[in-house]
């Protein structure tokens, strides 16, 4: 592990440059005996790094190159060009010594081994990683209570429903306590009450035991509700690194004022640039207006004029933000000054 400069965690995985080209072979003749070349750029030239205890999303549309990314520190591919190094080691040369040191789960694929019953899975796991005796029994109640694995501890993985599958994998992946962790897709297809027990047991995990998380989803929930900063791949290449708020903010989206009056009356009238009522409903009445502006001028204008019974102020909805960024061209550079709570590495590609 090496230190930052001005970071007081080490920095536990370092990405510098990587780029990783598939070659792929393509028939030209109908019987095939043709074929070209074609090279995939499944990610191009991307850097990032990440401290000790950072729990990070990793977005980007289908076909992104986010898998691909992943799989680079993890050892399974090795890149075309560029340096990794997780843990102080190499990945592509050092994937047994770093097996010990990081678990996987991906969220389509099991781990687990179909026809044992789940309980005999994580012995064969403690067994694989010599977990001592006393911490695989402590890890394994904590986990059992965390992720309510007690009614099917005994049932052969491949009779598991999807989530009681999931809560599994992540146990198996957990159990010797890796310091780091990927996930890819860890809720994909659950039902609420699994996505909830998932997103706790990782919220806790990470809160509680410093274990760093990188997560790739395409729910956004997961995102909100667990990481405070992201990273966006598109067509390979990081377009974004920095905090969700950061992000919010650079690509726009309305905040919307909600209005309590005492009754039903016709849209209320504003003068403050780029506000606007947009629906009306009995009392009540949703004003839209920049994210990027202050709401202070807009709520103080509306309670001047009108009777104001309440009032609320709802961020723009990350859905529309992760939209917009996948239909949009380059994320903005920042348009206001960074506040506090944003990341420090908080940056746009070819932000000067
Ligand atoms: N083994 C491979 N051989 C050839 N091309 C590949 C291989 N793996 C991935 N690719 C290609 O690289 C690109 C990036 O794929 P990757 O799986 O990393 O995307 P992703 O962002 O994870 O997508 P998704 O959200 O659909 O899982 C795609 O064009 C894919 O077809």
């Amino acid at each position: 592990m090496t230190a930052d400069e001005d970071g007081d965690r080490p920095v536990v995985i370092e990405v510098e440059g990587a780029t990783k080209t598939f070659v792929q072979r393509r028939r030209v003749t109908r019987r095939g005996l043709r074929r070209e070349r074609l090279d995939v750029h499944a990610v191009r030239d991307v850097s990032f790094t990440v401290r000790a205890g950072e729990m990070v999303g990793y977005l980007g549309p289908n076909g992104a190159g986010k898998s691909t990314t992943i799989k680079m520190p993890i050892g399974i591919l090795t890149p075309t060009t560029g340096r990794l190094r997780v843990a102080g080691l190499d990945p592509a040369r050092q994937r047994l010594a770093l097996a010990r040191r990081i678990g996987v789960v991906f969220g389509q694929r099991s781990t687990l081994w179909w026809d044992l019953p789940l309980r005999d899975s994580f012995e064969l796991v403690r067994h694989l990683y010599r977990v001592p005796a006393d911490r695989y029994r402590a890890n394994l109640d904590r986990f059992v209570d965390l992720l309510d694995l007690g009614p099917f501890l005994a049932t052969p993985v491949r009779q598991l429903s999807l989530g009681q599958r999931m809560r599994g994998d992540l146990t198996a992946a957990f159990l010797h306590d890796p310091a780091i962790v990927y996930l890819d897709e860890p809720t994909i297809g659950l039902d609420v009450v699994s996505k909830a027990a998932v997103r706790s047991f990782l919220a806790e995990t990470n809160r509680e035991h410093g274990t760093t998380i990188m997560l790739t989803t395409h729910d956004t929930a997961d995102i909100e509700q667990l990481c405070r900063r992201v990273l966006v791949i598109d067509h390979g290449r990081l377009g974004f690194d920095g905090d969700l708020a950061t992000l919010r903010d650079r690509l726009g989206g309305d905040r919307m004022l909600i209005v309590d009056l005492p009754g039903p009356v016709p849209p209320v009238s504003v003068t403050t640039p780029g506000a606007r009522v947009v629906r009306v409903d009995g009392p009540r009445q949703w004003l839209s207006f920049p994210a990027t502006a202050s709401a202070a001028p807009l709520i103080a204008e509306v309670a001047a004029r009108y009777p104001v019974v309440d009032l609320s102020i709802r961020e723009p909805a990350i859905e529309d933000v992760i939209t917009r960024l996948y239909t949009s061209g380059p994320i903005p550079t920042a348009r206001q000054p960074t506040t506090p709570t944003d990341h420090s590495n908080a940056s746009a590609v070819g932000e000067p």
